[in-house]
């Protein structure tokens, strides 16, 4: 492998590989990597190489904490208490990209959100056929004897023993009589019972612990971040002769031309490429493929730039267009948080039994509750939205779009998908015990669009978050779920009496108004950003059929968060491996099929 951002360092500076990979993030070099086994592959990635970085290497470095991989751009107003609000979308650029800077907890899609996935127009994406590409990716660690004491548990067919992602528990096991207490507590008010692996996908509602994107060396006894860096291209067993990585550098756009195929279908034949720092444009070559991986912000953004799009859209920034395809950008969603809820330590409390001075990991035990399990019987009477403004918006190209995808969401609540995601954790300074609270599965949809021609320039992303009356809903039931965590034993024990007024969260008797009130002066994004060019029907807004090529194209691929129509992955990476794997799987059998047709 060789990695380099200086062009001249490519010395004679091929122009020409087999395939080019946009985007030296979580998918694109689990892509690049598969790919360049047995073949010439150059992977562009706009930010730095960080592989000594130990701010981002070291899991336990309190979250959030700034790394030459943290990036942010800031949405439009979005909806708040009052008014709007101006929210920060986190981002990572590096290799590595997301997979470097995010919180490493490891989840998975249910079955019933594959068969949600497949049941939108993708054969081959259910939860049987997709488990094998997550187990390729990944090597995962059994709990010791002392962290299965302490609670952690697995199922091994789940799991796979010798892929490039390390997945572990924090050994020891983080903060263990917190994670019971909160077990306890949350099996009490959702009435949940504990599932041994998150990443069985099962459905229904249950609470189970956390594993996390870290590598683990049981001989050094050291843990590391597995982003798909560390993962993918930075091992000596990954190394691979044919794959050159060009670190700060951007993919301004992609050429492309009309192919001979008889079907109309154009080609993708080569990408614009940029120092961050400007120069000269260069242009190099792809003989077989092009593989889009620059995530769910900035992939829709490229196709833009190169002339895929809305038709009427391009026209009006002055850009020709190639492929008139409406959905690039569109079915853009996030889930959203409610975080920074805080409740300081009960009086006396033994700090090293319940918080993990130095250790902490976002999210070590998750409960999951579902629809029944957070509204009653009735639960799915909350999707009855109205189209208008998501249409009015942009967020689906049609009607039908909106109506389809409801429906499949209901569909997953009555297969008991879970609707939330309620976690805690220490604070990093050992005061406090934190609740945070993750939507899964939003309905409220929204747009990625240019606003100018220059490639320097951000897209403007903007999700439209708790715009759907059934976002809204669940956000209500997220705080309450938050309130009653500090009401009710045992976690209740482990907080001050007032830990929840301390906390400034509405009370388990505030009314649905007032808790209103505080979620929308106080929700985050969930930095799960997907859907910009989405897998699913072209007549419904999808960009890319279920092989990931670009509807139109013969040879364009998107390999990145930007895919996911629904948002069934609770968080994102575990399963964007999975994807990766899938991809690369689909392109080298191509190549394969091919030689055997020639
Ligand atoms: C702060 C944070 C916390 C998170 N926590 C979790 C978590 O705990 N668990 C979890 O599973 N998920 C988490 N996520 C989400 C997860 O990390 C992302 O969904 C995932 O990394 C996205 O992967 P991707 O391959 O789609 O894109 P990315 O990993 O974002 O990769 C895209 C890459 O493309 C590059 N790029 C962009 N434009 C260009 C261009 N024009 N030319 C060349 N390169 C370009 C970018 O620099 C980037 O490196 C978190 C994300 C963030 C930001």
């Amino acid at each position: 492998t060789f990695i380099t951002n200086d062009t001249a360092k490519l010395d004679p500076r091929p122009t020409s590989y087999e395939y080019i990979v946009i985007g030296g993030g979580t998918a694109g070099l689990a892509v690049a990597n598969r790919l360049s086994v047995k073949h010439a592959v150059l992977v562009v990635e706009r930010g730095p190489d960080i592989m000594d970085n130990e701010v981002v290497n070291n899991p336990f470095t309190p979250f959030g904490t700034p790394s030459p991989c943290h990036f942010s751009m800031t949405a439009p107003p979005q909806v708040g208490f009052n008014g709007t609000r101006l929210l920060p979308l986190t981002h990572g650029s590096c290799l590595g990209g997301g997979s470097s800077i995010n919180a490493m907890m490891g989840s998975r899609p249910t079955f019933a959100g594959m068969s949600a996935l497949e049941a939108l127009g993708n054969p081959g994406w259910g939860w049987n056929d997709f488990l094998p590409y997550m187990q390729k990716s990944e090597t995962f660690t059994p709990p010791n004897p002392q962290q299965h004491t302490d609670g952690a548990d697995y199922i091994a067919s789940a799991h796979g023993f010798s892929g490039p992602v390390g997945v572990s528990f924090a050994n020891p096991l983080v903060a263990p009589v917190m994670q019971n207490a909160a077990i306890n507590t949350s099996e009490t008010i959702y009435g949940l019972s504990l599932s041994p692996d998150l990443g069985m996908g099962f459905s229904g509602g249950h609470v189970a612990h956390f594993y996390h994107h870290i590598h683990f060396n049981d001989t050094l006894k050291a843990e590391r971040r597995s982003s798909s860096a560390w993962s993918y291209l930075y091992p000596k067993k990954e190394s691979r002769r044919g794959l050159t990585v060009l670190t700060q550098h951007r993919v301004n756009s992609i050429l492309m031309k009309a192919a001979k195929d008889g079907k109309g279908n154009i080609t993708a034949t080569g990408v614009l490429v940029e120092s961050t720092e400007g120069g000269p444009i260069l242009t190099f070559h792809a003989t077989r493929e092009i593989i889009l991986s620059a995530g769910a912000l900035y992939s829709p953004a490229i196709l833009q730039r190169s002339g895929v799009g809305n038709s009427t859209f391009l026209k009006n920034l002055g850009i020709k267009p190639v492929l008139d395809l409406p959905g690039v950008g569109s079915n853009f969603q996030d889930q959203i948080l409610l975080t920074n809820v805080s409740f300081p330590l009960a009086p006396g409390a033994n700090t090293t039994d319940i918080t993990a001075p130095g250790r902490v990991l976002l999210g070590d035990v998750v409960a999951h509750p579902t629809v029944r399990n957070a509204f009653g019987e009735n639960g799915t009477d909350l999707l009855n939205s109205s189209v208008d403004f998501t249409l009015s918006v942009g967020g689906v190209v049609n009607a039908e779009a909106f109506s389809v995808q409801t429906a499949l969401t209901a569909n997953a609540y009555l297969m008991d998908h879970p609707i939330i995601e309620l976690f805690f954790n220490p604070s990093p300074d050992s005061t406090a015990l934190r609740a945070w609270s993750q939507s899964i599965l939003p309905l409220s949809r929204g747009t990625v669009r240019i606003n100018t021609t220059d490639p320097s320039a951000d897209p403007i992303p903007n999700a439209h978050f708790l715009t759907v009356d059934a976002d809204l809903q669940i956000a209500v039931r997220m705080a309450r779920g938050i309130a009653q965590a500090a009401v009710t034993p045992p976690f209740s024990e482990l907080i001050a009496r007032d830990a929840l007024e301390r906390a400034g969260v509405p009370g388990v008797g505030a009314s649905d108004e007032e808790v209103k009130t505080w979620v929308l002066a106080t929700y985050t994004p969930g930095i799960h950003f997907i859907g910009s060019n989405s897998m699913m029907p072209k007549h419904l807004g999808g960009v890319v059929s279920p092989e990931l090529r670009v509807y139109g194209t013969t040879n364009l691929r998107i390999a990145d968060a930007s895919i996911l129509p629904l948002s069934v992955f609770p968080h994102t990476t575990l399963g964007l491996y999975g994807v990766a794997e899938k991809a690369a799987d689909m392109i080298l059998k191509a190549v394969d099929s091919s030689m055997w047709g020639s």
